[in-house]
């Protein structure tokens, strides 16, 4: 009877519009309650760098991307509550501010603010927070990778082995060791030394240059030697690892004069922004043959554009500042971004408030 009355009542085919319908409402209530949820503008959709990290955004709140709100920016200007900022992708200047009267927080993916202008968006009555820790590891990573990849001729050979017909295996296959060699650390925080904890792992010979040293025990633990003076470290290593904040003070830190003390059989490698590096400098050295190599996961700007000299080299490895890439990092980030832009929501201490 069921299959009976479902024929001939075209039971189905209502079962389907009421289940259209259903839907329908339920994306309506969907609709509804994620418009309860604060705005937050963040860089989702065609512009995202981790589109699929949305999802742990959007339990909380609803997101207006980078690209919607350039089109319709009065219509969310005054929602939005906090700003998702990766790198300087999004320029978080006077204008912006003074079109977000909302806005609670600037949050951060990623330890280095220096594209941020902390104290005029502080005084905006908007608080500034970052996500360290998080990157240390992946960081440090990256720092290795570029060394390793640097010195065993990684990226070469892999050119040779798909265009072995066109591409000469430039000069020699033959790389150098790092182990037993002198790996120099200029910024010892965090990251530089989780570097060091790897780099004592293939028995490489580490100095340091820090502002202030470290504890006695824990250069043991990583057999490392203080440099009070950097040109010490650059004249003694073998590979140079720019680990530093940008700051005023460390902006073109490494210039033709430090060059110039690093050994002809150097390479240096930098890790931590590009402006650290006079990269003009760089390039004569590189032309000169001042040093033997350069790897970089940061430049300026970034991407290097098609043409840049520093891309014609073959002994120079540029990545597109990709340090803190990768899904667990990046997981870890978003979930910490979240928390503080709650926080900042919810008029609470925000846990990794960036001060100055
Ligand atoms: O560049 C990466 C960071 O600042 O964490």
């Amino acid at each position: 009877m069921a299959m009976m009355l479902a024929s001939s009542r075209k039971i189905p085919c209502f079962a389907q519009r009421i289940g259209r319908f259903a839907q329908r409402n339920r994306c309506g209530l969907k609709h509804a309650q994620t418009m309860e949820k604060p705005c937050v503008l963040a860089p989702i959709g065609q512009e995202a760098i981790y589109p699929c990290f949305a999802p742990c955004i959007e339990k909380h709140f609803t997101i207006v991307s980078y690209e919607t709100f350039a089109q319709k920016r009065e219509d969310f200007a005054d929602k939005i509550q906090a700003v998702f900022v990766w790198g300087g992708a999004l320029k978080v200047d006077r204008g912006l501010l003074q079109s977000l009267p909302k806005l609670k927080a600037v949050v951060n993916g990623g330890v280095g603010v220096d594209h941020l202008d902390i104290s005029l968006i502080n005084s905006f009555g908007v608080k500034v927070s970052n996500t360290p820790h998080v990157v240390d590891n992946a960081t440090a990573d990256i720092g290795m990778g570029l060394m390793l990849a640097s010195a065993r001729k990684i990226i070469q050979a892999d050119n040779f082995s798909r265009h072995y017909e066109s591409a000469d295996m430039p000069e020699s296959s033959m790389g150098n060791d790092v182990s037993g060699a002198t790996l120099g650390i200029i910024g010892m925080g965090r990251i530089g030394y989780k570097v060091a904890r790897r780099a004592y792992g293939f028995d490489m010979k580490i100095l340091y240059h820090n502002r202030s040293r470290r504890k006695e025990e824990e250069e043991r633990a990583v057999g490392a030697v203080y440099c009070e003076k950097m040109e010490e470290l650059l004249q003694k290593s073998d590979f140079v690892m720019v680990v530093v904040n940008l700051s005023p003070q460390t902006h073109k830190l490494i210039g033709a004069k430090e060059l110039a003390m690093m050994k002809s059989s150097s390479t240096l490698i930098n890790i931590s922004r590009g402006l650290v590096v006079d990269q003009d400098a760089l390039v004569d050295a590189l032309q000169r043959k001042v040093i033997k190599a350069a790897a970089l996961d940061v430049t300026y700007p970034e991407p290097l554009p098609r043409g840049h000299p520093l891309l014609s080299f073959p002994n120079v490895i540029v990545l597109p500042h990709i340090g803190t890439h990768t899904v667990e990092t990046s997981q870890i980030m978003v979930e910490r971004m979240v928390t503080n832009a709650l926080a900042a929501v919810n008029g609470e201490q925000l846990p990794n408030e960036v001060k100055i």
